[in-house]
C-alpha cells in the first residue's frame, strides 16, 4: 500500500507556504547576482544529460523544504514499493513494473511470488528474432516478397510511444518504413494505405486489451484491405501480428498466437513502449538500438532508486513542478524540445503526465482541495517562438518550461545548429532577465519623450520566468531512454506527493461508454430524443446532413 499523507498538512508544506511569501518577491536575476555558484549548485549531470535548474525561483532553503516534503510524504518507501513489484496501482490491484521491462541487470522481480524476468526476457528474445527476420528479409510476404512497410495500429499508449520514439530516432532507421494509424477517423487508415502494397506490408495490431474500439475498427479495415488483394485468409498470418495481453481476443481476430507478442497487466499503456508495444521501434531502428533505449532507461532507474533526493534528477524536477503548481498557482507546464526529431515528445508526455496525474480523488478516496497534475503542452523550438512564446514572455500566466536540446545535431548543416542553439540559450536567458523600462528607453534613444512614453510599456518584459534547461550531448537511443525514464519518474514522484493514484485512468471510461450508447442510435433516420436538447439537436442535424 502506498502512503496516504496529505501533503498540505505536512510541516514542510507549511514551511514552504511561508517561505514562498518571501522568495516570490525576489527576481531570478537577483538570485544569480547574489550567488556566483548558482549554476554549480543547481545543475546536475547524468551521463550525457546536463540538467540546469538554476533558472528557477528557488534558493537553498526552497530546495531543503521541498526535499523535506518528499521525505514527509514517504517518497523513499513509495519508490521501493514500485521497484519491488508491490501492487501500487491499487484501484486495479496491479503492480507497476515498466522498470522490469528494461531491467538489464536481470535481478529477480517478484509479482505474486513469481519472478517476471524470465517472461520479460522471453518476449524480448522473440522481438529480437522477429525484428531481425523482417529486416533481413527472411520473413516473407504472401507472394514471397520482402516486407518494406510496417503499419502499427494502436491508440493512446499503444501508439504515442512508438510514434514519438521512431520519430526521435529516425537517424538510426534501418530500411523498413513505419506508419502509425490510431484515429478511428477513416481518413487516417485510408491515407496510410494509399501508397502501400498488401504484398509488402506488415500490420502490427497493438492493443493491451484488444478491445479498444478505434484499434479494432482500424484492424478490421486493414484486414479487409489486405484480403481484397490477397484473397486467402491463410495469408493473414504472414501480414498480421498482435501485441497484446489478451490472447483470447487475438485468436478471435484470426491472428496466430505464434505471432502474438505478449505483455502483462502490470505494464500501463502509457508506460508500455519498453514492452512488446515497442516492436515497431525495434523493427525500425534495429533490435540493438532498441536495447540501447532500454539500457538508457535502466540507468535512469538505478539513478532514481539509489540517489539521495538532493541529487536525484526525477525527484528534483518533480519537486520544482510541485513548487509552481501548488505554491505559484501555475496551471500548465511546457515541454519545448529544440530538435525537430523530437517533435512528438510533448504530445507523448501529454498522455504520460495528464493521464497519470489528472486526478481529483486522493488515495483515501476523498476529493482533493489542492491542485494536482498540470496541463502539459509544447512544440519544438524555434517554431514555438514564432507562435505561442509571446504569451510565455508577456502574457498573464506563469508557464514553467523545460527546454531540451542536443549539443550535436544529426544533421550538421552549415550554421543551422548553432542558430538553433543560440535560440535555445537565448530564450531561457530572456525569460529570466526580461527587459526593464530603463533598457527599453535606452533602445529608443533619439525618439521624442512623447513617442517613448507611448510605446515603451509594450516593450517591457517583466522576466522572472522559470525554466529548466536539459542539454543532451546527442539524441541517441540510450540518451532518449534515459530522458523518457526521467519524465516517467518525475510523474511518479508528483503522484506520490499529491497522494493520488498515477497508474489508473478511469477518467477515459465515461466518454467510451457514451459513445457506445450513441453509436447504435446513429443507424437509421429516426430522430433521437433520448439525450439533452443539445446532444439531440446535434445528432439530428448530422442525420439530416449525411443523407
Ligand atoms: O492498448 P489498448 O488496450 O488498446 O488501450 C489504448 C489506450 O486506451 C485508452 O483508453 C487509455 O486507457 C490509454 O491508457 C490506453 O493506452
Amino acid at each position: 500500500m502506498l502512503p496516504t499523507t496529505n501533503f498540505t498538512q505536512t510541516t514542510a508544506f507549511k514551511k514552504l507556504k511561508s517561505h514562498h511569501k518571501t522568495i516570490s518577491k525576489k527576481q531570478l536575476k537577483d538570485l544569480f547576482a547574489e550567488d556566483k555558484n548558482r549554476f554549480k549548485k543547481y545543475s546536475l549531470k547524468f551521463n550525457d544529460i546536463l540538467i540546469d535548474y538554476s533558472k528557477n525561483n528557488i534558493n537553498g532553503r526552497t530546495m531543503g523544504y521541498l526535499i523535506e516534503l518528499a521525505q514527509e510524504c514517504n517518497l523513499s518507501n513509495a519508490i521501493a514499493q514500485m521497484f519491488s513489484g508491490a501492487k501500487i496501482n491499487q484501484t486495479e490491484n496491479r503492480a507497476v513494473l515498466h522498470t522490469a521491462l528494461r531491467n538489464r541487470s536481470n535481478s529477480a522481480i517478484l509479482v505474486d511470488g513469481n519472478d517476471v524476468m524470465p517472461e520479460v526476457n522471453e518476449v524480448l528474445a522473440k522481438m529480437k528474432d522477429f525484428s531481425e527476420r523482417v529486416n533481413k528479409g527472411s520473413w516473407k510476404g504472401y507472394t514471397n516478397k520482402n516486407i518494406t512497410d510496417i503499419v502499427n495500429i494502436g491508440i493512446g499508449g499503444s501508439d504515442l510511444g512508438p510514434v514519438m520514439a521512431t520519430e526521435a530516432l529516425k537517424p538510426y532507421a534501418k530500411k523498413l518504413k513505419v506508419h502509425f494509424v490510431s484515429n478511428v477517423d477513416g481518413t487516417h487508415i485510408a491515407e496510410t494505405l494509399k501508397n502501400l502494397s498488401p504484398e509488402t506490408t506488415l500490420f502490427m495490431i497493438a492493443s493491451k486489451t484488444f478491445t479498444t474500439q478505434e484499434t479494432m475498427a482500424n484492424a478490421h479495415s486493414a484486414r479487409s484491405w489486405f484480403l481484397t488483394t490477397a484473397s486467402d485468409e491463410a495469408f493473414v498470418k504472414k501480414h498480421f501480428v498482435a501485441i497484446s495481453t489478451n490472447q483470447k481476443e487475438v485468436e478471435k481476430f484470426g491472428i496466430d498466437p505464434v505471432n502474438m507478442f505478449g505483455f502483462w497487466d502490470w505494464v500501463g499503456g502509457r508506460y508500455s513502449l519498453w514492452s512488446a508495444i515497442g516492436l515497431s521501434i525495434a523493427c525500425y531502428i534495429g533490435f540493438e538500438n532498441f536495447e540501447a533505449l532500454l539500457t538508457g532507461a535502466h540507468e535512469m532507474d538505478i539513478h532514481f532508486r539509489n540517489t539521495p533526493f538532493q541529487k536525484n534528477a526525477p525527484v528534483i524536477l518533480a519537486l520544482l513542478g510541485i513548487w509552481y503548481n501548488n505554491f505559484y498557482g501555475a496551471e500548465s507546464h511546457a515541454i519545448l524540445p529544440y530538435d525537430q526529431y523530437m517533435h512528438r515528445f510533448a504530445a507523448y508526455f501529454q498522455q504520460g503526465d495528464m493521464e497519470s496525474n489528472g486526478k481529483y480523488v486522493d488515495r483515501k478516496g476523498n476529493q482533493v482541495d489542492y491542485q494536482t497534475g498540470p496541463i502539459i503542452w509544447g512544440e519544438p523550438g524555434t517554431n514555438g517562438q514564432h507562435a505561442f512564446y509571446q504569451l510565455i514572455h508577456q502574457g498573464t500566466k506563469l508557464i514553467p518550461a523545460d527546454f531540451i536540446a542536443p549539443a550535436i545535431s544529426h544533421n550538421p548543416l552549415g550554421e543551422h545548429h548553432k542558430m538553433l542553439l543560440s535560440n535555445f540559450f537565448a530564450q531561457t536567458e530572456a525569460l529570466m532577465n526580461g527587459k526593464s523600462l530603463e533598457e527599453v528607453t535606452k533602445e529608443l534613444a533619439g525618439k521624442s519623450q512623447e513617442e517613448i512614453d507611448k510605446i515603451a510599456p509594450y516593450k517591457v518584459f517583466l522576466g522572472n520566468k522559470p525554466t529548466n534547461s536539459i542539454l543532451l550531448r546527442k539524441i541517441t537511443p540510450k540518451t532518449l531512454g534515459s530522458l523518457i525514464a526521467l519524465y516517467e519518474h518525475k510523474i511518479f514522484v508528483q503522484g506520490v506527493i499529491w497522494n493520488i493514484f498515477s497508474f489508473d485512468q478511469w477518467g477515459v471510461e465515461l466518454g467510451k461508454q457514451l459513445a457506445n450508447k450513441i453509436y447504435p442510435e446513429l443507424q437509421g433516420d429516426t430522430p433521437v430524443t433520448s439525450h439533452d436538447t443539445s446532444t439531440n439537436g446535434l445528432i439530428n442535424q448530422y442525420k439530416k446532413w449525411r443523407k
